[in-house]
């Protein structure tokens, strides 16, 4: 079987490549969910200021250094810069901010959430009066230069962004940068292989993440009709040969493509399934099959049953990768 680490490295840092997501995690849920995974062997935990549970999270943390099973140089943290906070003092606030929350010196991955720049200093998602996301012209240039300070105050070890397109990373790289972007976190599954944007991070040296990779079965904009990754008969058909179940097929597909998968779950049981697959290996016709179930298909777009925000100059799925 050929070998898949289960560590990988993120601008010299060693990073799991089985991480857990919190979005969705309630506050209530989420703390012993931390918990759980820490015990199951879970180091890397992606977080974000928007999921509104950094806080609980940083609770759990907090209590399970102190039960001396983990140090905090363990654990792998990322949170994200959310998009009210992209000019150059506001970077700051969030950063301190989302580091309140969860209790920490440092994260060791700091991303801007999205390119997108909206109204600073109201709700979280603010509407214009057109019932559209508020948008600003910030262009996320300053704020990456401004991202840059933060890890020069020792506040985030790397940094990196998410939900950028290849022509948006570009123009970051052809700053000249004086902190590697680290990372592209995006959504990947095999409704959404977005194999060319990955090809270019690799090629680029950037490590990518894998956000929604079992299909985001709880996505609160998920519409009835929507197709549903898990009940896939291919899926199915392959996970049962394995004796695995579908989402770990799912996940196995995505570390043997070479990138950081970030499932989330709240259940002991799924988040032990989630980390149990390093011991089978699909096979190159099966992970064909699985790229064949692609059909461009993205939950989180900004369009929809969220407030639009498809007119940004820096709305990134308008460019095809
Ligand atoms: N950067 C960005 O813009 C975004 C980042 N993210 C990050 O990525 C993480 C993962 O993505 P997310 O959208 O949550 O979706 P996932 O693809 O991780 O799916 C989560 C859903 O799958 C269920 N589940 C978990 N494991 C299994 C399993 N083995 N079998 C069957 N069902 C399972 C969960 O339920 P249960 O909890 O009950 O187990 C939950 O309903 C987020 O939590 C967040 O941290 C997500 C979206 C956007
Ligand atoms: O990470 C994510 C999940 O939640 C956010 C909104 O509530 C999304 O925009 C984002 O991409």
């Amino acid at each position: 079987m050929a070998a898949i680490p289960e560590q990988t490295l993120l601008s010299g840092y060693q990073v799991p490549c089985v991480g857990l997501g919190t979005w969705k995690s309630k506050p209530g849920e989420v703390a012993a969910a931390v918990k759980t995974a820490i015990g199951l062997g879970y180091r890397h935990f992606d977080c974000a200021l928007i999921y509104g549970n950094e806080k609980e999270i940083g609770e759990a943390i907090k209590d399970v250094i102190g039960t001396g099973t983990v140090k905090r140089e363990d654990l792998f943290i990322t949170t994200k810069l959310w998009n009210t906070y992209h000019s150059k003092a506001r970077v700051l606030e969030g950063c301190k901010e989302s580091l309140t929350n969860l209790g920490l010196d440092y994260v060791d991955l700091y991303l801007i959430h999205w390119p997108m720049s909206m109204r600073e200093n109201v709700e979280l998602i603010p509407a214009a009066p057109d019932g559209r996301a508020d948008i600003i012209d910030i262009d996320f240039t300053e704020t990456w230069t401004a991202m840059q300070d933060l890890v020069d105050q020792g506040m985030c070890r790397s940094i990196g962004v998410s939900n950028f397109n290849s022509k948006q990373i570009q123009r970051i790289l052809d700053l000249g940068l004086k902190h590697p972007l680290t990372c592209n976190q995006i959504e990947i599954s095999p409704y959404n292989s977005n194999e060319k944007l990955l090809q270019f991070c690799k090629s680029k040296g950037i490590s990518v993440v894998a956000y929604s990779p079992l299909g985001s079965g709880d996505c609160p904009w998920r519409k009835p009709d929507d197709p549903k990754l898990l009940e896939e008969s291919e899926i199915v058909r392959i996970a049962n040969q394995y004796n695995k179940s579908p989402g770990q097929v799912l996940l196995r597909w995505g570390i043997q493509r070479g990138y950081i998968i970030i499932p989330k779950s709240v259940s002991a049981a799924r988040q032990k399934q989630n980390f149990e697959i390093f011991d089978f290996e699909l096979k190159e016709d099966e992970m064909k099959i699985i790229y064949e179930i692609n059909r461009n298909f993205r939950l989180c777009t900004w369009t929809g049953a969220v407030p639009d925000a498809s007119h940004s100059p820096y709305y990134p799925f308008h460019e095809e990768f």
